[in-house]
């Protein structure tokens, strides 16, 4: 691997790097702890001069026909192609993620994105309503300059999910990487000027929550999208309010995935790891109570463990490894906090627990059985390889149990009844749901969360309306009448 990771300069502002700020920003390799290369934190100045930025520019790119910032998206998602290994070896080192998982799930994502929404551009419009003689008809505009400030998850993804619809529509961004991981933001960016975005359309500024909390409060900025924490959320929500702006909150979550005794074992086995451990289970998503039904729960943790004799935990950059290091020290030690208090609260260890010794921030793929839903492990957001498997009885009790959280961002079921598999989705209070399948996030459909998980939905169709807004034209095609 020898990408050059030191990014040129810190920020990017107006369609080229620029350098600023004082205090210092170290990017570490989680799989090693090494400091792989050090930007700088945005000051204020620099945060007004990308809103400037966004703002100066938007006006002419909502002018381009739809056609046109389509074309412009969709050839970005091919040089996002093309340098796919490049942007996917920087993820693996900014983040820990795999290359395994890396080269498919993220710039690749990214890409995706930019495809679909650069497709959906010149397609975007109003409605025509016949008034009698009058009519009206709406446009769809854009918002004007949209803040997105993202997780260190997926970092390149979640620029790109924000970045691909905003541009559609015609707003402009200024984007904020998490601090944890804030190279590839740039790569994007870089990207969108070489197919031909105008400066100022896509801005890069690296900070933390006081750079983001500058950003949400700017008196130009017209929509925040966040992808983060419910306590993050809740700020950032509260921020936005204040100036009326609109919101996407994608946020974390405490999902179920049921498995009914009719199920395929092994395909929910395969579930419940890919809803756990991959990217070492740093997934919002991911469905952390793992319910299944008493008859087959011998069967379902048997197979589970010989499964998890195929764990190849090392060097995330060797392609042949499955499971990575965490994101960073803080991460490990609030999972090994939780894995104490499993412990403590009576759940059965039947897998991992251990931190694993020497450089970086490794955590095995932990798995607790017997789990009650009062159990700490049961009710908050580990954020992390750690799966909790409930009991029980009737699938009645299971949906109660199940729904019963704050949070509502995705849940699953697996079932060969097709009827109960259909019942179950339609009683999950949750926003993105499977059946006997999880975690499948295709840009095509929306994904979002309810209650406390989030607020509006990103891709598909749906999420056009969170990027623009209707315009209201009324016709008259006669007189017009007053009372005096
Ligand atoms: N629903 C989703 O799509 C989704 C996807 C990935 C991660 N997440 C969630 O993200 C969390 C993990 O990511 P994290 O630790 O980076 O989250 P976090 O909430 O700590 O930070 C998220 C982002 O918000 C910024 N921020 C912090 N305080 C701010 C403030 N006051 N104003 C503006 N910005 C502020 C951070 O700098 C970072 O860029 C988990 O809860 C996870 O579930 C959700």
């Amino acid at each position: 691997m020898t990408i050059a990771v030191q990014p040129t300069a810190s920020h990017f502002i107006n369609g080229a790097y620029v350098e600023g700020g004082s205090e210092d920003l170290p990017v570490v390799f989680p799989a090693t702890g090494e400091v792989v290369a050090t930007l700088k934190l945005a000051d204020e100045a620099l945060v007004d001069q990308a809103i400037a930025a966004a703002k100066a520019a938007q006006p002419a790119w909502a002018a381009l026909s739809g056609v046109e910032r389509g074309r412009i998206l969709r050839r970005a998602a091919e040089i996002m192609r093309e340098r796919n290994r490049e942007l996917s070896e920087l993820e693996t080192i900014d983040t820990g993620k795999p290359l395994q998982e890396t080269l498919i799930a993220d710039a690749a994502s990214g890409a995706d994105a930019l495809e679909y929404f650069g497709g959906l551009a010149a397609t975007l419009g109003g409605e025509h309503i016949q008034l009698g003689a009058d009519f009206a008809y709406t446009r769809r505009e854009a918002l004007g300059v949209c803040v997105g400030i993202g997780a260190w998850n997926y970092p390149i993804q979640i620029a790109s999910w924000k970045a691909a619809p905003a541009l559609a529509c015609g707003n402009t961004m200024v984007f904020k990487p998490s601090e944890t991981t804030p190279l590839s933001a740039l790569k994007l960016a870089e990207i969108l000027i070489e197919a031909g975005a105008p400066a100022g359309v896509f801005n890069v500024v690296q900070g933390a929550g006081a750079v983001g909390a500058r950003l949400v409060t700017h008196p130009d900025v017209a929509k925040v999208s966040l992808t983060g924490s419910v306590p993050t959320g809740r700020k950032v929500y509260a921020a936005a309010a204040e100036g009326l702006r609109h919101v996407t909150m994608e946020l974390g979550g405490k999902s179920p995935l049921v498995i009914f005794d009719d199920a395929n074992v092994e395909n929910a086995v395969s579930a419940a790891i890919n809803g756990n451990f991959y990217s070492s289970g740093q997934i919002c998503s991911n469905g952390t109570r793992v319910f299944v039904q008493k008859g087959i729960k011998e069967a379902f943790l048997t197979r589970l463990a010989e499964r998890l004799k195929g764990v190849n935990m090392g060097d995330p950059r060797d392609e042949a490894v499955n499971f990575g290091p965490m994101v960073s020290e803080r991460q490990v030690q609030i999972v090994e906090g939780y894995i104490a208090k499993g412990l403590a609260e009576g759940a059965r260890l039947v897998a991992g627990g251990q931190r694993r010794e020497g450089a970086g921030f490794w955590m095995e793929p932990t798995v607790f059985a017997d789990v009650t839903d009062t159990m700490t492990i049961a009710e908050e957001e580990i954020f992390g390889p750690v799966m909790s498997v409930l009991d029980f009885d009737t699938e009645e009790e299971v949906i109660a149990r199940a729904n019963a959280t704050e949070f509502g961002l995705a849940a699953g079921v697996f079932t060969n009844n097709l009827a109960r598999a259909h019942r179950v989705v339609a009683q999950f209070k949750a926003g993105t749901t499977w059946i006997n399948t999880y975690n499948l996030t295709p840009v095509e459909v929306p994904f979002g969360g309810s209650k406390m998980s989030g607020v509006g939905r990103e891709n598909g169709r749906a999420a056009i309306e969170h990027y623009s807004e209707l315009k209201t034209v009324y016709v008259a095609m006669g007189d017009t009448e007053a009372p005096f």
